[in-house]
């Protein structure tokens, strides 16, 4: 099955909220809200891929990201990795760049049903990573 390989980013303001974009009516998973990000090119690394994907979406520069961890899922027609960072520190305010839906919301709000099955790990890891400091 082929492997799709991504790099995500979990923008996240100073009073813990969290900027997420809705998948578009015509692709996969449509509907689906999830963080922005996107496939790694050839002769990319997963950070320059996020640099990359987020400027390009969400039109913020990042400078420095915190790498957090790389998921893997199978869905029914292939398998995805996907490389998770977190964001603070930015340039810009972001926004929705490309004319999908985008909100900020309390971490504590996330809905995993929302997003991809991929997600599920990412959003839990999430709500743990401020319990453990
Ligand atoms: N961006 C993003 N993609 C996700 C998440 N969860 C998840 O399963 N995916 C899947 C959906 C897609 O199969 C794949 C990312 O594809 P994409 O269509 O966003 O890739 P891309 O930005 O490079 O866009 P394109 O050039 O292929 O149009 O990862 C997530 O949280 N964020
Ligand atoms: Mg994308």
């Amino acid at each position: 099955m082929k492997n799709v390989e991504i790099a995500v980013g979990i923008i996240r303001s100073h009073d813990g909220k969290i900027f997420i974009t809705q998948r578009g009516e015509s692709s996969h998973l449509a509907g689906f809200w999830e963080f922005p990000g996107g496939k790694i090119e050839l002769n990319e690394t997963p950070f320059q891929a996020l640099q990359r994907e987020i400027a390009e979406e969400v039109d913020i520069h990042i400078h420095e990201a915190t790498f957090l961890k790389t998921i893997e899922h199978e869905y029914s027609d292939y398998f995805i990795t996907i490389h998770t960072y977190l964001i603070e520190e930015w340039d810009g305010e972001p926004f929705a760049a490309e004319g999908q839906p985008s909100r900020w919301i309390d971490e504590e709000d996330l809905n995993a049903d929302e997003f991809p099955d991929a997600n599920r790990s990412i959003i839990e890891m999430l709500k743990n990573l401020d319990n453990n400091i």
